[in-house]
C-alpha cells in the first residue's frame, strides 16, 4: 500500500515540493525525464504533472494527495479537501491596470475588458462587487495584454511586482492571497489516511521548526529572573550554571515574529553572548 502524491513537474513549485519531502526525511530518486518516482524510505509514489491538472487527478483519486497553489485549487473548483498550508509558493492574485490610470475602486472595471488566466476567480470577484465586465481568457503572458490593446486591465499572479513594473502596470486590488497547499482526495482509504497522518506530522514539525529559532545566552545570576520572564520556551527555559561563578547559560526557543523585539529586551536586561541557531525539526 502506497500513498500517491502529485507535484508540479517543473516550474515555480517543483523545487520547493521536492525540498519539503527531503526535509520530511523522504528520498525520491527521480530520473531527469521520469514522470513517476518512488520514495526509497516511505510508502510514497510521486507523479510529476502540470500544476493545473493536479486538482483533477486528486478529485479522480488517481493521486491521493497533491501539492498545488491555492490559486489553482480555487480556480479549478474540483471536489478536493485542502488539508495543510505548506509555506512556499506565496503570491497573490491581483487586478492591475496601466500606470497612471485613475483606479479608485473596482467600479473602474465596469464595462471594461480584463485579461486573465483565472476566469472563474475573476468572475466571482466581479459578482461579489456587482460589476459587469468582460473577461478575456488567455493562458500566459497576461501582463502584456494592456500594452498591446487586448485589454484595459489584467488579473494575474504577483509576488515581487517586477513583471507588472516592467510592463508599465500597477497593482490595484488583491483578489486572493495564495500559497502551496496539500490537497487530498475525498475517497482516501483509512489505510492511506494513516500514511497521510504520518506525512502531515512530519510536515508540521518541519514548518514549526522554520518559524522558530533556538537561542542560547549567558546571564548574570542577579538578572536571571528578569531574563527568564522574557523567554517563552517550549515549556520553560533551560538554565545551566556556567564555570564562572555568578553566571548561568539560558536556552530557549523563540518564534520568528517576536524574535527581534525579545532579543533587544534580553540585551537591555543584561544578557551576553547571545547565540541563535536554526532548528531542523520541532515536535511539541
Ligand atoms: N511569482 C511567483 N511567486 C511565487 N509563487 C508563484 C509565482 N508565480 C506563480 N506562483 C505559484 O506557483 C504555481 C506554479 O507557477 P508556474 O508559473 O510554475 O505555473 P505554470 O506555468 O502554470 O506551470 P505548469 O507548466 O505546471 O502548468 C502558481 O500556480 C502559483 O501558485
Ligand atoms: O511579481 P513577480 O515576482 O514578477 O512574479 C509574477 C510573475 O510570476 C509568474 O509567472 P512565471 O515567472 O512563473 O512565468 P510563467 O508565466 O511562464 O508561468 C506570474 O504569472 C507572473 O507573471
Ligand atoms: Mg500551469
Amino acid at each position: 500500500m502506497k500513498l500517491k502524491l502529485a507535484i508540479q513537474k517543473s516550474g515555480r513549485l517543483h523545487d520547493d515540493s521536492i525540498k519539503l519531502l527531503k526535509e520530511c526525511g523522504i528520498d525520491i530518486s527521480n530520473g531527469v525525464n521520469k514522470l513517476k518516482a518512488e520514495a526509497s524510505n516511505f510508502p510514497l509514489e510521486v507523479f510529476f504533472l502540470r500544476d493545473d491538472d493536479i486538482p483533477q487527478y486528486v478529485e479522480d483519486a488517481v493521486a491521493d494527495i497533491g501539492f498545488v497553489g491555492e490559486n489553482v485549487v480555487y480556480e479549478k473548483k474540483k471536489q478536493v479537501a485542502v488539508v495543510e498550508k505548506l509555506g512556499f509558493g506565496k503570491c497573490r492574485l491581483s487586478i492591475a491596470v496601466k500606470r497612471g490610470e485613475e483606479y479608485e475602486s473596482a467600479a473602474f472595471l465596469a464595462g471594461k475588458r480584463i485579461a486573465t488566466s483565472y476566469p472563474v476567480l475573476v468572475a466571482q470577484f466581479l459578482q461579489e462587487k456587482k460589476i459587469a465586465a468582460e473577461i478575456h481568457e488567455i493562458s500566459g503572458s497576461v501582463e502584456i495584454a494592456p500594452g498591446i490593446g487586448l485589454a484595459d486591465a489584467i488579473c494575474d499572479l504577483v509576488s515581487s511586482g517586477s513583471t507588472l513594473f516592467m510592463n508599465g502596470l500597477t497593482e490595484t486590488e488583491i483578489i486572493l492571497q495564495s500559497q502551496a497547499v496539500l490537497i487530498k482526495s475525498e475517497s482516501i482509504s483509512p489505510e492511506q489516511q494513516v500514511l497521510l497522518d504520518k506525512l502531515l506530522f512530519r510536515i508540521q514539525a518541519v514548518k514549526k521548526a522554520k518559524n522558530n529559532k533556538y537561542i542560547l545566552l549567558n546571564a548574570p545570576n542577579n538578572k536571571l529572573e528578569e531574563i527568564i520572564s522574557l523567554l517563552p520556551g517550549m515549556k520553560s527555559p533551560t538554565v545551566l550554571p556556567l564555570a564562572e561563578e555568578g553566571w548561568s547559560s539560558v536556552h530557549s526557543v523563540l518564534n520568528e515574529n517576536e524574535f527581534w523585539d525579545i532579543i533587544e529586551q534580553l540585551k537591555a536586561a543584561g544578557a551576553q553572548g547571545i547565540l541563535v541557531v536554526p532548528i531542523e525539526k520541532m515536535i511539541i
